[in-house]
Order: C-alpha cells, then sequence, then structure tokens
C-alpha cells in the first residue's frame, strides 16, 4: 500500500497489548518454569524439556558453525567493541570551594539480553548488546531467545566467545518476565536490554517498574530523506531491507524530488508492505517531518549530509549520504539497539553507558564557610533542623 501522508501512528506499538501481557507477565511471576513451558509450547509450538541451554549444547551447536561465519562475526565483534571502547567514559571529577567531587562510573553487576527470534534469527543483536555490556566491565550476562528446539550455532558461538553465563530457549513477554522477577530456571537481572516484537517491548515496559531496561525498540522503523541527487533504485533496497522484519516495520522516504517519489512509487506498487512516500517543500521541511516522527533509522540521502545532520533532532542513528542503513544493522560499529515509538526524542541507542551506572562522591575536607552556611541556611528553611546540626557540628 502506498500513503502519501506522513503516518499519523506507527503501524502496531507495544500498548495495543499491555492487558494482554500483563497477564502473562504476573502468570510467569507466579508461576516460574510452569508458565514459561506452557507459554514457550502456545505461541512458540515447542515443548521445552529444559529451560537452560546445557554448557555441552551451546558447545555442540557452536561447532557447527562454519569457518566463514566465524571470521564474520569477529570482525564485527572488533568494530562493535571499538565504536563502545571509543565512548566509554573516564572516571572524572574535580572540585569547587573546598569540596572535591566526581563520579564513578560502575557496571551494572547482572545484566539480561534479549535476542529476537520469532521470524528471524538475530545473533548479531547478542553482539550489539553482549559487547558494550563486556566493555562496560559487566561480569554476568544472560541472554534469552526463542529457538526451534535447539540453540542457533552462531548464538551458541557468540555466547562461547562473550562469556555468556546462561542462555535460556525463552522468547516473548515470557522471557522477560522470566528474567525480570527469576524462576526456578531463570536468574533474575538487574538490566534487561534488547530488541523484539510488541510483545516483547509491552512486557519490559510493564516490568520495567522494578527492573532497569533500555527503552522500547521494536518493530523496526526506517525514515528516508532524499533529495533529487539520490539513486531512487537505492532507496527503495534500503526501504525493502528494513521491510524484511515485517510488516510491522515503518518505512517513510520524505522527498524535496517528485521524479525520486515518483520512481519509488512505480517500484512499490507491486509490494505488499506499506510504504509513506511524502512530498516536502525544500530540505529544512522534510528534516522538520522526520524530526517529529522520530524515527529508530533516519537514512539523509541527500547532496550535503553533514549540513543536513545539523537540523536532525530526533533519530535512534542517522546514516548520511549512500551509506545504507542496513550498515548499521551489522557491521559500521554504532549499536542496531535503537529506539522505536518515538522514543528517539528522548534518548538514543543502546552503549556502553546503558551498562553504567554514575555513582557519584562528594569529600568536604576544608570547604568554604560560605557553602557551609548556605547548607545550614536552606536546611533550616526547608525545616531539617537535625541536617543542619550534623553539618554544623563538623565544620562550624
Ligand atoms: N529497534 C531495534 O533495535 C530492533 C532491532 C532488531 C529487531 N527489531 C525488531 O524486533 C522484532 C523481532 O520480532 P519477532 O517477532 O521476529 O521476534 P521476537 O523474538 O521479538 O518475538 C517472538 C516471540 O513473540 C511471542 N509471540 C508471538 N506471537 C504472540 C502472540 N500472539 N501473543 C503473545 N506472544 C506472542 C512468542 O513468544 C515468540 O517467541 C521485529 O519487529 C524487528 O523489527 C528491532
Ligand atoms: N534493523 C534492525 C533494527 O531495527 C537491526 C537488524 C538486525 N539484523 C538485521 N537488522
Ligand atoms: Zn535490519
Amino acid at each position: 500500500m502506498i500513503i502519501k501522508d506522513l503516518p499519523k501512528s506507527r503501524p502496531i506499538s507495544f500498548d495495543q497489548v499491555l492487558d494482554k501481557v500483563s497477564e502473562i507477565v504476573e502468570k510467569v511471576k507466579r508461576e516460574g518454569d510452569k508458565a514459561l513451558i506452557e507459554f514457550t509450547e502456545k505461541f512458540d509450538g515447542i515443548k521445552l524439556d529444559n529451560i537452560k541451554v546445557t554448557r555441552e549444547e551451546i558447545h555442540a551447536a557452536a561447532s557447527l558453525l562454519s569457518e566463514d561465519i566465524k571470521k564474520a562475526i569477529d570482525v564485527v565483534s572488533e568494530q562493535i567493541k571499538e565504536f563502545h571502547t571509543s565512548i566509554k567514559p573516564p572516571q572524572i571529577g574535580g572540585g569547587k570551594s573546598g569540596v572535591d567531587f566526581g563520579i564513578i562510573w560502575t557496571p551494572l553487576e547482572k545484566v539480561g539480553i534479549y535476542v529476537p527470534g520469532g521470524k528471524k534469527l538475530y545473533p548479531s543483536t547478542l553482539l550489539m548488546a553482549g559487547i558494550p555490556a563486556i566493555v562496560a566491565g559487566v561480569e554476568e550476562i544472560y541472554a534469552a531467545t526463542p529457538t526451534k528446539g535447539k540453540i542457533d550455532p552462531a548464538i551458541a558461538y557468540i555466547a562461547e566467545k562473550l562469556n555468556v553465563k546462561e542462555i535460556y530457549k525463552i522468547g516473548g513477554a515470557q522471557a522477560i518476565a522470566a528474567l525480570a522477577y527469576g524462576t526456578e530456571s531463570v536468574k533474575k537481572v538487574d538490566k534487561i536490554v534488547g530488541p523484539g516484537n510488541v510483545y516483547v517491548q509491552a512486557a519490559k515496559y510493564i516490568v520495567s517498574k522494578d527492573v532497569g531496561i533500555d527503552g522500547i525498540e521494536g518493530p523496526t522503523e526506517l525514515v528516508i530523506v532524499a533529495d533529487d541527487s539520490a539513486d531512487s533504485e537505492q532507496i527503495y533496497l534500503d526501504l525493502l531491507a528494513q521491510g524484511e522484519h515485517g510488516n510491522s516495520t515503518l518505512l517513510v522516504l520524505i522527498s524535496t524530488s517528485d521524479r525520486i517519489l515518483r520512481e519509488v512509487e512505480e517500484k512499490a506498487s507491486s509490494s505488499d508492505l506499506t510504504f509513506y512516500l511524502v512530498k516536502a517543500r525544500d530540505l529544512e521541511e522534510a528534516i522538520t517531518y522526520a524530526n517529529s516522527i522520530a524515527p529508530e533509522h533516519l537514512s539523509l540521502q541527500v547532496s550535503s549530509p553533514r549540513e543536513a545532520l545539523k537540523m536532525v533532532r530526533n533519530a535512534g542513528a542517522v546514516t548520511l549520504g549512500r551509506t545504507p542503513p542496513a550498515i548499521i544493522d551489522y557491521s559500521a560499529g554504532p549499536d542496531h539497539i535503537l529506539p522505536t515509538n518515538s522514543w528517539a526524542k528522548f534518548k538514543g541507542g543502546l552503549t556502553v553507558y546503558d551498562f553504567l551506572k554514575p555513582i557519584s562522591f562528594a569529600q568536604a575536607t576544608n570547604p568554604d564557610k560560605e557553602l557551609i552556611n548556605a547548607a545550614i541556611t536552606l536546611a533550616r528553611y526547608e525545616g531539617f533542623e537535625i541536617h543542619s546540626k550534623s553539618i554544623g557540628e563538623r565544620y562550624v
């Protein structure tokens, strides 16, 4: 289908399934493994004997992986590691008025990674979440992924490579609930990260009152902004590529060029996917439209992409010029775990920061008198007499 207007909403959103998913989460919380086995049979058609994949199973699966896939994983891993290492924050601090202060960036203890696996395989997602966790210094990494009964060889190889502590053969909302609350087989973690369909994202949203989450990441979204210098064949290929994630993907082209819109429309008319093809007066209007959508992937296929980038306010990740958005999905370095549902208005993609807590510290050995008096005055104003006394006793 072709719609010549801006999208009014996402094709499907996690908030449409919150009630159903709440029931799944509550049942897993109450019944643990029993509920996981029931839901896996119901939603994935798999009768599980064991939820946790054994070390032997992981090793046997990993050994089935061909050398060229191992090599690709190793190459991509180095690139992702370099990206997250290059942005890892230093231990920082300073001082003012006789007080030393700073931040200790502290890694999270236990992290759960959701690796999607309903319609397609996503071993790349285990890299995209596991590598920044390791760069941050997380020691215990757990992963959950739906299987067709057996663990995928590439996921097994990556799990060994990244020293993932345990993998569970479960997917959907039930997997998120299990990681959030723990069951007989599944470890309760401090934060859950990873993309997935609306059931997965609804569950992350629900459990976020009890456990950390990285955001809402799925279904996939791509907005392309193109001017007349762009190539309609490449644009169409980029739209189709993200369309491979399924028909819940949001696919938008905003162009200042009638030729580009016409050519893409001709190609898209035979597809089953839904495409939004929108005309913009000029580049500024095109990027204003894109900012209002706040898409996960934004592609700037324009003659001066660096200039256009300066106008971008809301996007998960931006690819410039003819750089294909799909390269972010695999090997550019930046993460492919990216905010959807307009969450790009207030957060970015997954980084090493998602696995670090800034614990601040202060040491007031010889603070300025003015600073102490200010504290005492404010504490009294707020009616906290003992606060004021505890400060005054030390320094006055
Ligand atoms: N934004 C990002 O960072 C990003 C990255 C990669 C993938 N994605 C998105 O992740 C998604 C992956 O989706 P997927 O479905 O292939 O895999 P998935 O692993 O997210 O979901 C599969 C699970 O959904 C559950 N499920 C399916 N139908 C259900 C139903 N009717 N009721 C309750 N539970 C049900 C099942 O338990 C199944 O195991 C895609 O939408 C893709 O676009 C997003
Ligand atoms: N495009 C997805 C993010 O929306 C990431 C991905 C993984 N594998 C293929 N693509
Ligand atoms: Zn993709």
